[in-house]
């Protein structure tokens, strides 16, 4: 299989005066091109601490990240962010719209930062919202937020999409329209999705699942036959 990212040996500390967190310690893993992969984990086992490292938004203290055969280069911000734009999307439990924009201009104004963007009137038709184009984040519910979360991250035409708990704030239909949608850009666009989850349900659809303990990544499991969304029961 084709390996897309690769990361070796992280370790991230958190200093607090003369507190020490060792939030991520020695993880070791390897992310193959469109394979679906849930992170389970309890509270504060470094599931967003990786993924944002993953991203390119925090640096780790030691170890590497590779995507594809490149090492990301933490000491030089340019080039992190030159990675963000070009290959990572994110979603996140709160949706991080602009309140002072449409719709469909918050997902331009993700297309104006890639140099490869999908068609944002496209992708708003893909997530069922061409009709709410012109209206703003505040008049939407959050499921619409978060799908237009979900156009504007793919807009930028990303190799790997990054979600920290996309579902965490919606009802479990809602919920399950959204796993839909990543799952549907995963296997259309052979993209590679990162999801974190405190639903272990949502693991069934994952072609792997990470297990986070106390930094540690403690095991990898393969789902042989990973359910569609529309299978699981949130
Ligand atoms: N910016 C920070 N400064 C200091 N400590 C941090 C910071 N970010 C995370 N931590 C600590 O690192 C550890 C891992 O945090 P992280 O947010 O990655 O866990 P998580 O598994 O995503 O938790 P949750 O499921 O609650 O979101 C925790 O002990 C947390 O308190």
């Amino acid at each position: 299989m084709d390996i897309l990212m690769k990361a070796a040996d992280i370790c991230k500390d958190y200093i607090m005066g003369e507190v020490r967190v060792q939030a991520l310690k020695h993880v070791s893993f390897e992310l193959y091109r469109g394979e679906f992969i849930v992170i389970l984990g309890p509270s504060g086992s470094g599931k967003s601490t990786l993924l944002n490292i993953l991203g390119g938004i925090e640096t780790a203290t030691s170890g590497t990240v590779y995507y594809e055969e490149m090492s990301l280069d933490w000491g030089d911000p340019k080039s992190l962010a030159a990675f963000r734009r070009a290959h990572a999307g994110f979603i996140f439990q709160f949706y991080n719209l602009m309140p002072g924009l449409t719709a469909l201009e918050n997902v331009k104004l993700a297309a104006e930062l890639s140099g490869d963007p999908l068609d944002p009137e496209y992708l708003l038709e893909q997530v069922g919202l061409s009709d709410r184009a012109e209206h703003f984040p505040s008049r939407m519910s959050g499921g619409q937020q978060q799908r237009v979360a979900i156009a504007r991250a793919l807009c930028k035409n990303p190799d790997i999409l990054l979600c920290d708990e996309p579902t965490g704030a919606l009802d479990s239909s809602t919920g399950c329209q959204i796993l839909k949608l990543l799952s549907d850009f995963n296997r259309k666009y052979e993209k590679t999705v990162v999801l974190i989850t405190h639903n272990q349900t949502i693991a069934q659809i994952a072609d792997r699942v990470f297990y986070f303990k106390d930094g540690c990544l403690e095991q990898i499991r393969v789902n042989e036959y990973p359910l569609k969304p529309e299978e699981v029961v949130l």
